[in-house]
């Protein structure tokens, strides 16, 4: 499994009730699985335990074979290889593209990293726009780009929050089906999370419905 989610139970306010309770998920390698359901629900909640943006109250989290969360472990973030494109993109203003997509791969050398931000402009339809700004870009451009920087460094795990929330219905299409091409070309284990069971549905995911 790529990702195994064991009886994950966790709350904001200890002493309110359980915002994720005894959830329990199994990704296969490649597999692309939607978590959808009304509002509140805990959807971004699981992916930011996942992510290990929070510390779960119970229960385990292994990716890839390994536990990152539970059995008295706990794996930081940046030490996960878990990539995020959080709803808002996220992406830094005042840098390059070039240098956002360059982020989280400056252990490269300066030719390396290069090349792999030409590679990743490819795989996102954005070649030649290395100098650009972000404010220079549309959302939908904004979009792949987040996901681009988010890729860089080959994680062993996509995470998606609400990827189509910010686009108007015309570039929603369009953004969900490069998106999905991507998705499929490189084989990325991913996990999206929709309130819209259309987005599961046209991305072919498998859907897990959370209440
Ligand atoms: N940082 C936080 N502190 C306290 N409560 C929070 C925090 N983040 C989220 N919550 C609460 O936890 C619950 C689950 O939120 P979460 O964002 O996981 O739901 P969701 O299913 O992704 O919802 P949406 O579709 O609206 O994004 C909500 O009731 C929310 O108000």
């Amino acid at each position: 499994m790529q990702l195994e989610i064991k009886n994950l139970t966790f709350a904001y306010n200890k002493k309110e009730a359980n915002i994720v309770d005894n959830f329990n998920l199994e990704v296969k390698k490649g597999e692309v699985v939607a978590l959808v359901g009304a509002s509140g629900s805990g959807k971004s909640t699981v992916l930011r335990l996942t992510a290990g943006l929070e510390i779960p109250d119970s229960g385990k989290i292994s990716i890839a074979g390994q536990t990152v969360a539970g059995d008295h472990k706990f794996r930081a973030a940046e030490k996960r290889e878990v990539g995020m494109v959080f709803q808002d993109y996220a992406l830094f203003p005042h840098l390059s593209v070039e240098k956002n997509i360059g982020f989280g791969i400056d252990h490269l050398s300066k030719s390396k990293r290069k090349a792999r931000v030409k590679e990743l402009l490819k795989l996102v339809n954005l070649e030649g726009f290395e100098k650009r700004y972000p404010h220079q870009l549309s959302g939908g451009q904004q979009q792949r780009i987040a996901l681009a920087r988010t890729l860089a460094p080959g994680p062993k795990l996509l995470l998606l929050d609400e990827p189509f929330s910010n686009l108007d219905a015309e570039l929603k299409d369009k953004i969900r089906g490069e998106l999905n091409q991507i998705i499929k070309e490189i084989g990325v284990t991913t996990i999206l999370v929709s309130h819209d069971r259309e987005d599961a549905e046209f991305m072919q995911a498998r859907e897990i419905i959370m209440n």
